[in-house]
């Protein structure tokens, strides 16, 4: 989506509204005045006092300035001032038009904009129930034994024929509709399915890589015939997209076959799952929690066993977070790994040079990942995309037995996990110390100034202006309503209501990324920060150089899934991920254990200083019973198979602990 989509009218009305809501109480002191600007003055007295001395000298200035203007003004003779009634009268009239105005053209806007949002709605609604009407009969038990294969086992028979493609689509079809009743997590089904599972079930068809295999994919992940909005509805009004992207491309010529869309948050910057076309998924764990975000749908239908293998995609956390919440194994690859045509980043404003999304699988064990990963990385893929770096699947790497020097941290030195995420992290390294790999201590360096300087910086260079004119064009999802609000007052104001901020909820990072969302300013100081980026790469590496690490293994977030609607006082967890996607290194989650009375008792003794570990305290002392948690691997940029080996070890580490 570039600028240039932007209509020139919303972003001018946007312009002309902020101008507008923040001169008008001044054109009303104006309109309140006596002929001599008596009561601007009282008014801005009283206002500059309360500001305190050094505003004196400011009011001084304005005062003057005023009283000069109107003495001006009178000196023209426009108006009569014996009778400035009429000023008055012409500036409140001029005022009370314009919000009049104003108030029309709003409401004439939402009413297109909720016509537009039903009417996608309505036939989202219309797909489900036609799937739901026409669903290939398939007996229950056939069901419940393909849904209970694994992916390996699901090929196997569909290579043999022992089950078929159209029996497997209906399987996970069902599924899904019965599992999208309770956790909202389809944003509609792929029309074209049935098609392509009758294609697979040729036989001269049943070698292909996936064939057969059912996918889940992503709302942004571009499909001919499909919006891809990330819940944006302005994107709506541009149409269905014409072709399908790199990743669609690759995977039916695989054989697999797409089947659902899966939801969003609004704008995919957030770990909520919510928006205002497609409305709120939640985790199927627990009702009242999120899937996380941004690939939350993904996370929903792969926790509820309803995908076997689903694609999303990551620039901040938005594979990891939901595979953690939904306890569900993903891989994110290393920027560039598998290209950046596959999916909408409406994020054009957020796709910069420095920090890019990568599209990636997620699943319900390692071997899928892999199986996954083998796939895509072939000769179609980087012909279709010669700007992939045409290196297939390392499978040397991935299956040797070498034992391996794994660095760990418990903190990465911010907000502090919780007792069930460190338990998890304990189990992870307990296994891979008993299957004899070496595990080294890592500190990692400073994450508040990666977050918001470097993380914060570069997906916002522009003070967030792209994304924020598309809201003069559409609702606003409750989930980002604070942070879309605060973009609407001068940039100025926001500075120092981060400093207030700051101050109130006893942390640095909220104010600074408060400010670092207010952009960079000029072209020098993006080189600046090209600077800092490149440098903040070169001495992580040089650490984990230094230490002579084959991986790290850490916690993939600091707690498990929250309350929907709490993310935004939580927003602080997000630098266990972002960390590698400032440095772009690949890294991939697996499920370890789930969250215990115990570890609930012992929230007792969690620290409380910042606003954001009151929060944690708050939302995570109780009902986390159950919940997942998952550990994060990752390894050095383009070694995605030293990764999955990595999790391999975690995954059998673990289930050898628990069957001891
Ligand atoms: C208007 C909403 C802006 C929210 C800004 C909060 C600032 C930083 C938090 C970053 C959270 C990142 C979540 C994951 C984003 C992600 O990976 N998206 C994937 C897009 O493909």
């Amino acid at each position: 989506m570039s600028y240039s989509r932007q209509s020139l009218m919303c972003r001018c009305y946007g312009a002309m509204k902020k101008c507008f809501v923040f001169t008008s109480p001044f054109l009303l002191l104006i309109a309140g005045a006596d002929k001599d600007g008596n009561l601007i003055q009282q008014k801005l007295h009283s206002i500059c006092c309360m500001v305190g001395e050094g505003c004196k000298y400011l009011y001084d200035v304005i005062s003057d300035t005023f009283s000069w203007g109107i003495q001006h003004v009178q000196d023209t003779g426009i108006f009569d001032c014996n009778g400035n009634l009429e000023l008055r009268v012409i500036i409140a009239s001029v005022v009370l038009g314009a919000y009049s105005l104003l108030l029309f053209s709003y409401v004439w806007k939402s009413r297109n904009i909720r016509a537009r949002i039903r009417l996608k709605q309505d036939s989202c609604r219309a797909s489900i129930n036609d799937l739901k009407k026409n669903i290939i009969q398939v007996p229950s038990k056939r069901v419940e034994e393909i849904l209970s294969c694994n992916f390996q086992e699901l090929r196997r028979r569909l290579k043999k024929g022992e089950v078929t493609a159209t029996e497997a689509l209906a399987a996970f079809q069902q599924k899904a509709l019965t599992e999208n009743d309770r956790l909202n997590f389809l944003v509609e089904p792929v029309k074209e399915a049935e098609d392509l599972a009758k294609d697979c079930d040729q036989k001269t068809n049943r070698d292909r890589p996936l064939n057969g295999i059912p996918v889940s994919i992503k709302e942004n992940y571009f499909m001919e015939g499909y919006h891809s909005t990330g819940g944006m509805s302005t994107l709506l009004k541009y149409g269905t997209v014409k072709e399908d992207g790199v990743l669609v491309k690759v995977l039916k010529h695989l054989g697999a076959v797409p089947f659902v869309r899966t939801n969003i948050p609004q704008l995919m910057m957030t770990f909520e799952c919510s928006n205002p076309i497609y409305g709120c998924t939640v985790n199927p764990y627990n009702l009242k929690r999120g899937p996380g975000g941004s690939s939350g749908g993904e996370g929903a239908i792969l926790g509820a066993e309803a995908s076997i293998l689903g694609w999303g995609s990551d620039i901040g956390g938005s594979l990891r977070i939901p595979s953690h919440f939904c306890g569900v194994y993903c891989l994110k690859p290393t920027a560039g790994r598998l290209g950046s045509k596959s999916n909408e980043e409406l994020d054009e404003g957020l796709v910069q040079s420095l920090i890019n999304p990568t599209p990636g699988p997620m699943a319900r064990d390692v071997d899928t990942l892999v199986e996954a990963m083998k796939a895509v990385l072939c000769p179609f893929m980087f012909e279709l995309d010669p700007e992939i770096p045409p290196i297939p699947f390392n499978t040397e790497v991935y299956e040797s037995k070498k034992k391996l020097r794994i660095g760990y941290y418990y903190s990465d030195g911010y907000v502090t996990c919780i007792p069930g995420v460190k338990r998890g992290l304990d189990e992870a390294l307990e296994g891979l110390k008993n299957r004899k790999h070496e595990l080294v201590e890592f500190v990692v360096p400073d994450v508040r100034a990666m977050f918001s300087e470097l993380f914060c910086k570069a997906c916002f260079g522009d003070g967030s202006e792209h994304v924020m004119n598309m809201f003069n064009d559409d609702m606003v999802d409750p989930t980002i309503t604070l942070i879309v609000l605060m973009h609407q007052f001068p940039k100025f104001i926001q500075k120092y209501l981060s400093y207030i901020s700051t101050w109130v909820t006893n942390d640095r990072v909220t104010g600074e990324q408060m400010r670092a969302m207010l952009g960079v300013g000029s072209v020098t100081d993006w080189w600046e920060l090209t600077g800092k980026v490149i440098e903040f790469r070169k001495s992580f590496l040089q650490k984990w150089k230094d230490l002579e690490l084959d991986a790290v293994v850490c916690p993939t977030f600091p707690y498990v899934a929250p309350p929907t609607g709490a993310v935004k006082y939580l927003i602080g967890g997000v630098t266990y991920t972002t960390l590698y996607n400032v440095l772009n290194f690949p890294a991939g989650c697996v499920p370890v254990t789930k969250v215990t009375a115990v570890d609930q008792i012992a929230m007792q003794d969690y620290p409380s200083n910042m606003a954001v570990e009151k929060f944690i305290k708050k939302y995570f002392s109780a009902d986390t019973g159950g919940l997942p948690v998952t550990v994060q691997c990752v390894g050095l940029p383009y070694q995605e198979e030293m990764v999955l080996r990595v999790m391999k070890e975690v995954e059998l580490g673990v289930a050898d602990l628990k069957q001891s």
